[in-house]
């Protein structure tokens, strides 16, 4: 069956001979073993497990186009309203499952790889070779459930080497040397979230403005297994623990993020979508309305995580008993008024859904974007309503080996709720904790404001696809100049 199990996707992970770096020393056995990645290994197989389970196979996979046999219904491109509709009963499947905490459940980057696809027809008059790379890329991807992550930002010191710098010069990233094999790549990219735990990585970077003839070396697409010769995978600390009682979160959600470092990585000519016209990076992404497939996806993450924020604030607030307390109720409507806003904008984004000019059904692109200006903004707020809430008490958590030791008794004596015991409220004490005071938890905040692009770049994406911008400047011409025949 070409969707895979739990168990496949360990294997797969562990056979690559990623070169990938975890505190100044090269990780040298199996990734899964690893304390800094077990946990989401764990989780993520756990989620293609699911997808592979028998009750949820017709909701989860759709017959392959090429071989009839079940692929994950994420790769499946939406031609009319019951494809959109299953593929946001999918989505909720997988969001369910890890409760919004997740950024690269796998169905983050098959909607990727599926939005692109649907464009490619563009890059037929680019290089008609390159137009059938992401269609055949985009096939092998679906047949094998291949698990992708993505590196699309560069690190500061790119950003600005190729806006000053000439190509010669730059360490932004480029193509340094064609040759009868592919196209040889250097340079870094700033984060790949899950890089080290997925099977392949889709570069896609914004071309810099390098001074060049009439190739331009920093406009490229394309993508790679993860253990090519040449790559690099530099971790940050870890998160992760092995507890689940001391880490609910972060010893199941906790996705390492990589600086990925290409150091003339030979990209074969199969693996490329584009290369030399920056005109491409936006076409392909416009085209493909990328970002709106994508915010289907993440408002459906939305929605997932902030009931589970709402949850977990109403426990606190039982456990506090404060739960009918004004204060509780205004923040506990408030975050209801924030579910039911991503819903509606979900569910107009999907009555609103038009026809691309390939025959895709493509959601309507406003109400997405606006919910990915809307979480940013909210997401923080959420998290303060809890370390409000949780005051002392999100700090003195003792650990599971506390309870288990010989002062476990003044813990049950000195810690316990008006009617919990203190072992099951110091679980929802520490759940708390992680969310709204740990390192996690502030990797949670940041992840949310910024995955999606920083504020600008999101509220340009708004600014640049609404369509009523002159209608409206009209409306006021128009009222203005009734208002003065009127006087
Ligand atoms: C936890 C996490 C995981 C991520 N995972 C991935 C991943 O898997 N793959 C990937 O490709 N990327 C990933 N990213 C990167 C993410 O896409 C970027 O952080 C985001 O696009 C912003 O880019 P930047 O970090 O370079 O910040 P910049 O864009 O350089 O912005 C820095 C600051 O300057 C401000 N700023 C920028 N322009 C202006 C302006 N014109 N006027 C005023 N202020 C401005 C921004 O608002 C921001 O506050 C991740 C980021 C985080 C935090």
């Amino acid at each position: 069956m070409p969707i895979k199990s739990g168990k496949e996707y360990i294997e797969r992970i562990d056979k690559q001979n990623i070169n990938i770096w975890y505190k100044g020393e090269r990780i040298e056995g199996p990734l899964s073993q690893h304390p800094a990645f077990q946990g989401l290994i764990e989780t993520q197989a756990d989620l293609y497990d699911m997808q592979c389970d028998a009750c949820y196979l017709d909701r989860m996979t759709y017959p392959s186009p090429d071989t009839g046999e079940l692929v994950g219904l994420s790769f499946l491109p939406p031609r009319n309203a019951e494809d959109l509709q299953k593929r946001r009963i999918m989505m909720e499947l997988w969001a369910n499952r890890h409760h919004g905490f997740l950024g690269r459940s796998p169905d983050y980057m098959n909607t990727a790889i599926m939005a692109l696809f649907t464009a490619a027809d563009i890059l037929e008059e680019h290089n008609p070779q390159y137009a059938d790379n992401l269609r055949r890329y985009y096939a092998y991807c679906r047949e094998h459930d291949i698990t992708l992550s993505h590196a699309f930002i560069q690190p500061y010191a790119s950003k600005l080497s190729g806006q000053n710098d000439d190509v010669e010069d730059s360490i932004a990233a480029k193509v340094v040397e064609i040759n009868d094999n592919g196209m040889v790549i250097s340079g870094a990219f700033m984060m790949a979230t899950q890089g080290a735990t997925c099977e392949e990585m889709l570069v896609f970077p914004t071309p810099s403005p390098t001074i060049f003839n009439n190739v331009n070396p920093s406009a490229f697409a394309f993508a790679v297994p993860n253990d090519l010769p040449g790559m690099a995978f530099i971790c940050r600390e870890s998160y992760g623990a092995s507890s689940t009682y001391d880490h609910p979160l972060s010893a199941r959600y906790e996705e390492m993020d990589t600086l990925v470092i290409f150091d003339r990585v030979l990209v074969p000519h199969d693996r490329i979508f584009y290369y030399g016209d920056e005109a491409y990076a936006g076409r392909l992404f416009g085209e493909s309305h990328f970002h709106t497939h994508m915010a289907h996806q993440i408002t459906t993450r939305y929605i997932v995580k902030t009931e589970f924020l709402l949850g977990l604030l109403e426990s606190l607030a039982d456990e506090q008993n404060v739960g009918l307390e004004p204060q509780m109720v205004l923040n506990v409507s408030k975050i209801i008024t924030f579910i039911e806003t991503f819903k509606a904008l979900r569910l107009a984004s999907e009555q609103g859904a038009l026809h691309d000019k390939f025959g895709y059904l493509v959601p309507a692109t406003s109400p997405l974007l606006a919910s990915s200006i809307l979480f940013p903004k909210f997401y923080p707020e959420m998290v303060e309503m809890i370390q409000i809430l949780g005051s002392s008490g999100l700090i003195m958590i003792p650990s599971e080996l506390d309870f288990d030791s010989d002062t476990g008794h003044y813990l049950d004596q000195y810690l316990k709720g008006t009617t919990s015991e203190a072992y099951d409220r110091i679980a929802l004490f520490r759940l708390a904790w992680e969310l709204g005071a740990s390192s996690f938890g502030g990797r949670q905040t940041q992840f949310e404001r910024f995955f999606f692009g920083n504020a600008h770049t999101v509220a340009y994406r708004m600014y640049n696809s609404y369509e009523d911008h002159e209608q409206l400047r009209q409306l006021i011409n128009d009222f203005i100049a009734k208002n003065n025949s009127a006087s």
